[in-house]
This record gives structure tokens, C-alpha cells and sequence, in this order.
């Protein structure tokens, strides 16, 4: 039996007792386990395979949880500053669960539609049944009052970098300066818009779902909250989700007519989409199982058809090399904080080092199956230099047999402004994306192009 709500509630107390309170014992234990454990969000908040008390949870209440833990991560600098503001003296040392009912009561008083006294009054509760934060009910009670009372001024933001992990805001200072660190951040605050790659004709799909046609060709929907499943063209295979700027880096091999085209990190499979359309006889290939048996479903789903192999790419040997390759490598996923505010909390510079190393192994394995005259694309959606700028210059200085291939700006309509001064393409989440309001912003990306002399 899949545990439920009151798998945190103790013997003879059931969450079901008092409406709304299993749903905020279940965020304040995801909230932990995200930011004390360092376990990804997604993996938690999926309906299917996620977190049991979540998958235990009704659907609405689900929806609820999501949106506290997303807006208590996104706006966790200004949470703890109002929560400063309203405490007498500072939490003791070691009240992590404390904390986190605080979070989770104060992202609702601050950000989210829910009744203030609700929200309060559930803290309270979520501290009685929790008995290192029992004793506390009294002083969550006052605080969270004058939270409500106080949160017009509280709720602001009081310095742009103040809901960027300080670690993160270092990493980017020094690359792209302080000032757009500071614009970065505050992108990171607004949730992404709904963008999708069209198997054609996108003016014709943006009228259809109430979107703009952006240059690239990518359908911007803008804020969408509901399945996507349920919207024309998902199920008859006519488009598939994907950022506008995780759009760009497969475009840079132009038409890929005739062309043995490898996808070497490739699952589930956005970017394998694009390379057949664009006409390459395609292999996709991932380490993963079960990433690579979504690709399949993907692909499957947008009648496309691609060779499948599951494997490391280390151990790949294919019968002939590749005229083009795409390493989507993995990465931090830094540039994706907009949709996943958690990443800030589970990652952190080592690790970035860690996977920056992991790049330039499989850059160097990537390398070795490109036939001479051949491209290739590195890319990866991290904000950070050294997953992306740093491993190509690297890379370039040891081998001599290949050269960066530039990307002109007419190969990318309406995006001249991501090219970088030596050709590669360089996206950070403030940037226009559509041009304009709060229809703008693009995912975090890199890509350079190569060529094997
Ligand atoms: C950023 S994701 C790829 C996203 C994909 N290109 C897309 O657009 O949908 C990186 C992928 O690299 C795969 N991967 C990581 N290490 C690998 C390795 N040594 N060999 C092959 N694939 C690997 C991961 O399983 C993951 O699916």
C-alpha cells in the first residue's frame, strides 16, 4: 500500500482529520528533502513515480503542493528576510523542520491565493503533529500572523540577488558581471512560458492555440498551467515541448539532408526530433533505459523514426563515423531555474566541476566518432562557463584536427543577440525570447559549433 498523508503523522491522529493538513506535511517533508537531501523536485512532484505521501495525495492537493514548494524555492531569500522580520529572536540552530513549516506557511501568505488564516492555522497544526516542532506551535502562530498582517512591505523584493543561492550568484558574477547576474535573478523568479517546436507551420499552430510564432519557429504560449496532453495537436503528434532556446543548438547543422547524424546524449529525445526533420538518417543514442524509452514514446508519438541504442558512449563503436553529431551533454541545468527552482539547492560548485570533467570525456569520445569535414554541436543548458565555454577552449587547444565553426547571425533569425563575439550561441534566462513582457525569457543554453578538419 502506497503510504499516504499520514505516513507523517503519528499513531492516532489521521491528516484526513483536518482538511488541507496532508497536503502541507507533504510539502514542508518534499521542502526538506530538497533542500536538507538535495533530491531533485521533479523526481519528488511526479504523479506517477514521485514521493508516496505526493502520489498519495487528491489531485488538487497535489497542484497545491507543487505550487508552494516551487514559489517557496523560487522566493526563498525574501521568505527568510520576512521571516526574520516577524521573529523576536532567530530560530535555534538545527530546526530544520521548524523552518520548513515556516517556509511553506509564509510562501503562502506572501505569493500564493490561499486564505492567510488557512495558511496559518495549517503551520499550526503541521507543528502539533510533529514532535521536534510541537512547542513551537505558539510562536509559529505569532509569527505567521504578523507576516499576514505585515506582507505588503515584506513580500517585496529587497535586493535582486537575494533569491540566487549565493554559491550560484559568485559563479555567475564573475563571468557575466554583476549587473546581469542581478538581471538573471530576478528572470529566475517568473515561471517560464509554455514553448513548443512544431512539426510545421507554426504560424498556423500559434493562431490555433492562442500563441506567437517567435523567429526560430518556436511556438510561445506564454504562462500555461494545465496538461498539455489536453491541447490540440499533443496527441495527433503535431508538436512537442520545448524551450526556445533548447531549440537552437539542432538548427545549427542547417539541413541535414542524406547525412549520418548522431544524437550521442539524446533522450527523451527534443533535439533527436529536430535532426530527422531537418532530414538526417539519425542514431540517438543514451545511457539511460528508461530516458531512452520515453525518446521512443516520444518519437513514436510524432511519427518520427530514429536507430535507438542504449548504451555509454564510451563503449559505442558504430560501423561508420558520423558526417554530423550532436553532445547535448549533461549538466547542471543551471539555465533551467525558472522551471526548476530547486536546482539552485541541489547543486552546487563542486558538483559543476565534477560535470564540467564529465563534458570534456564525452566531448573527447564524441570527437572520435565524427568522420573528417564532418560538425559537431556541443551544448548544454547550463548558465556556467565551465560547462560550456571553457570545456570547447580546452578542447580546441589540444586538437588541432578540429576548428570552431562560427554561427552567423542569419542562421539564427531573431537571435543574433545570443551569439557570442567568437560564433557560439550563449542564451541567459533574462534575455527577450519573444521581444517583449512577460511573454519574454529563454532558457539558459550554450552551444558551439565544430568542425574536424
Ligand atoms: C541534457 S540530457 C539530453 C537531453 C536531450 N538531448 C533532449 O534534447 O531531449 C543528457 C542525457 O545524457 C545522457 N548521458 C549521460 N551520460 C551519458 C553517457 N556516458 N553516455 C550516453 N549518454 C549519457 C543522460 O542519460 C541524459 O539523457
Amino acid at each position: 500500500m502506497a503510504a499516504g498523508p499520514d505516513a507523517f503523522v503519528p499513531d492516532g491522529y489521521s491528516a484526513g482529520d483536518r482538511p488541507g493538513l496532508g497536503a502541507r506535511l507533504v510539502a514542508a517533508k518534499l521542502l526538506s528533502a530538497i533542500v536538507d537531501a538535495r533530491t531533485s523536485a521533479d523526481g519528488l512532484l511526479d504523479a506517477k513515480g514521485g514521493h508516496p505521501g505526493f502520489r498519495a495525495l487528491e489531485r488538487r492537493d497535489q497542484g497545491l503542493v507543487k505550487a508552494i514548494i516551487l514559489t517557496a524555492l523560487r522566493f526563498r531569500g525574501t521568505i527568510d528576510r520576512a521571516l526574520d522580520a516577524c521573529l523576536d529572536r532567530p530560530l535555534p540552530p538545527n530546526a530544520s523542520a521548524l523552518k520548513h513549516i515556516l517556509h511553506v506557511g509564509a510562501a503562502q501568505i506572501l505569493f500564493l491565493d490561499v486564505p492567510d488564516s488557512a495558511a496559518v492555522d495549517l503551520a499550526v497544526a503541521a507543528a502539533g503533529v510533529d514532535s521536534r516542532s510541537q512547542r513551537f506551535s505558539g510562536m509559529i502562530n505569532a509569527v505567521l500572523r504578523r507576516l499576514s498582517r505585515e506582507k505588503e512591505t515584506l513580500r517585496s523584493v529587497a535586493a535582486p540577488g537575494e533569491n540566487m543561492p549565493e554559491w550560484l550568484r559568485r559563479r555567475l558574477v564573475a563571468p557575466y558581471g554583476a549587473a546581469r547576474a542581478d538581471a538573471i535573478a530576478l528572470a529566475h523568479l517568473s515561471p517560464a512560458s509554455l514553448d513548443l517546436s512544431v512539426k510545421g507551420d507554426p504560424a498556423a499552430w500559434a493562431e490555433r492555440l492562442g500563441g506567437v510564432a517567435l523567429a526560430s519557429g518556436t511556438v510561445r504560449l506564454g504562462s500555461f498551467d494545465g496538461p498539455v496532453t489536453d491541447l490540440p495537436g499533443f496527441a495527433t503528434g503535431d508538436w512537442w515541448v520545448q524551450d526556445a532556446a533548447a531549440a537552437l543548438p539542432a538548427k545549427l547543422f542547417g539541413d541535414l539532408s542524406g547525412k549520418r547524424v548522431a544524437d550521442l546524449c539524446a533522450a527523451p529525445g527534443g533535439k533527436t526530433a529536430q535532426l530527422i526533420l531537418a532530414g538526417g538518417k539519425v542514431t540517438a543514442l543514451d545511457i539511460n533505459a528508461n530516458r531512452m524509452k520515453r525518446l521512443k514514446e516520444n518519437l513514436a508519438r510524432l511519427s518520427l523514426e530514429a536507430e535507438t541504442v542504449v548504451t555509454d558512449l564510451a563503449a559505442y563503436e558504430p560501423d561508420a563515423p558520423f558526417d554530423a553529431i550532436l553532445l547535448d551533454a549533461p549538466c547542471s541545468s543551471t539555465g533551467t531555474i525558472r522551471r526548476h527552482p530547486d536546482v539552485g539547492y541541489t547543486k552546487d560548485a563542486a558538483e559543476i566541476d565534477k560535470l564540467a570533467a564529465v563534458q570534456a570525456r564525452l566531448l573527447g569520445e564524441a570527437a572520435r566518432l565524427l568522420a573528417p569535414g564532418g560538425r559537431l554541436v556541443f551544448s548544454n543548458c547550463s548558465l556556467d562557463r565551465a560547462e560550456g565555454e571553457d570545456v570547447i577552449a580546452a578542447f580546441l587547444a589540444e586538437r588541432t584536427d578540429f576548428v570552431r565553426d562560427p554561427v552567423s547571425a542569419e542562421e539564427l533569425p531573431g537571435f543574433a543577440f545570443a551569439l557570442t563575439s567568437e560564433g557560439d550561441l550563449r542564451t541567459t534566462p533574462e534575455m527577450p525570447g519573444a521581444g517583449e513582457g512577460p511573454e519574454g525569457g529563454l532558457d539558459g543554453f550554450y552551444a558551439a559549433r565544430l568542425k574536424r578538419l
